[in-house]
Parts: C-alpha cells; sequence; structure tokens
C-alpha cells in the first residue's frame, strides 16, 4: 500500500471518533487533509452539527470549502477532541510535531483539547525521536544570536528557507529553526532546555499529549492508547 492510501485509511479511521454536537480541533498536514475529506462527507450525508477548531489557515480554508464549521479557537469554550497528524512518534507515544509549521497554534489547540488524536502512517513510527528535525519557532528579533547558541549546544540548528532562500515564515510572521540532532534520547530534558532558552516561542516536542494513535499500514489501521 502507498504512503498516500495508508494516510487516508487513518484519517478514515479518526473520523470515526467524531460525534455529533462536537467541537473538534483540526490539525494540519497531508494526513488533516484525508480526516477532513471524511468529515465533510459525514457533514454533507448525515447532517453531522460540528464546529471545527483549525489550526492553521490551510486547514480552515478547506473545513470550509466542506462545507465545515469553523471557529477560532478564541470563540470557543471547550474543544472535546483533536485530531492532528505528527512528524514522528516514539516508542512512547511522544512526537515531534511542525514539519507543516503549525506546531504553535497545533500544541494551544492540543493542550486545550479533553483527548488528542494522532493519525499517521507507518513510516512515521521510530523507536527514538531526533531522525525529524525538531522544529522551532523563533523571534526573528535576536535569532542569529539564539542560532549560534543552540549551534554552540551542539543542536545542529539549520534555518528553513523557502525556495528563493528566504525565511520561511509561521502565522505569526516568525522564523523556523530545525534541529537536526539524529537522536533524541532524553525528550523530557531536552523540553526543559527549550523551554528555558529565550526567544523560542515554540517547540515541537509534543510529550505526554496524545491519548489515541491511528497508525495507516498495508493492512488497514492500527489503534494505539497511549494514555
Ligand atoms: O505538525 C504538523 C504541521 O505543523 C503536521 O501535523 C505534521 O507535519 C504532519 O504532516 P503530514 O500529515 O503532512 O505528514
Amino acid at each position: 500500500m502507498d504512503k498516500e492510501l495508508m494516510k487516508q485509511v487513518a484519517g478514515q479511521e479518526a473520523v470515526k471518533y467524531i460525534k455529533d454536537g462536537m467541537t473538534v480541533g483540526l490539525g494540519t498536514g497531508s494526513t488533516v487533509k484525508y480526516l477532513l475529506d471524511a468529515l465533510g462527507k459525514r457533514v454533507a450525508k448525515e447532517g453531522l452539527r460540528i464546529i471545527g477548531v483549525p489550526t492553521s489557515n490551510r486547514s480552515a480554508k478547506r473545513a470550509r470549502d466542506l462545507g465545515i464549521d469553523v471557529k477560532s479557537i478564541d470563540d470557543v469554550d471547550h474543544i472535546d477532541l483533536t485530531v492532528d497528524g505528527a512528524d514522528q512518534i516514539d516508542e512512547n507515544f511522544q512526537g515531534i510535531k511542525g514539519g507543516g509549521v503549525a506546531h504553535l497554534r497545533e500544541k494551544i489547540v492540543a493542550i486545550n483539547s479533553k483527548k488528542n488524536i494522532w493519525i499517521v502512517d507507518k513510516t512515521k513510527m521510530a523507536k527514538n525521536l531526533g531522525s525529524f528535525p525538531l522544529p522551532l519557532e523563533v523571534t526573528p528579533y535576536g535569532s542569529t544570536h539564539l542560532f549560534k547558541r543552540l549551534d554552540d549546544m551542539g543542536y545542529q540548528p539549520q534555518f528553513r528557507t523557502n525556495a528563493k532562500g528566504g525565511h520561511v515564515l509561521t502565522h505569526a510572521d516568525n522564523y523556523i529553526i530545525d534541529l537536526k540532532m539524529h537522536s533524541i534520547e532524553h525528550p523530557h530534558e531536552l523540553e526543559q532546555i527549550l523551554n528555558n532558552l529565550t526567544g523560542i516561542v515554540e517547540h515541537g516536542l509534543f510529550l505526554d499529549m496524545v491519548n489515541t494513535v491511528i497508525v495507516g499500514n498495508e493492512n488497514g489501521s492500527k489503534t494505539y492508547q497511549a494514555r
């Protein structure tokens, strides 16, 4: 089965967790696109009434185009469930996110959700985190000094750039620095270090956050209860 099909089956499985009347956080990325397609069909066919809370302008547009009602996080009083993708998930169900530049909003939505589901294809599962570069959203102001500090700490930083060589900008017009660490042995320790570095708006370590992981594979999908 190819990767797109594995993403699709994970998205289609996740949509079963969404019930009438729920307020649902809508993640970002190519896997979430399949969730949105499946959700849009349920809204159209079954008249499912949900409010979507998108984590990116891309997901907001796609949801609206599919007839899904969307609201900003600040216009809802709770979020029942969030379904999002992930860039890498380790054997303890800790994750890296932010490959799609949306991890600040994704983390805000995730921590304000009663439940979190991640949907991935099987290539995202790993023993340890780190072979996927860890994204940091950083303030442009002082970012060259922060970069040097991260380099001195041995974290192998790299500014994320676009095709024209300019900085990739986040929703908040911040920059992204990716840490090419290859292996993250102690994610909680790294989290503490990054939390204490001024200039990092948010990092892409999502620890102890996900409840359910749905992994698309050759045979369909497998669901894990993480916590
Ligand atoms: O964190 C993210 C965006 O910031 C995405 O959830 C992550 O990059 C997964 O995307 P995809 O499903 O396209 O692989």
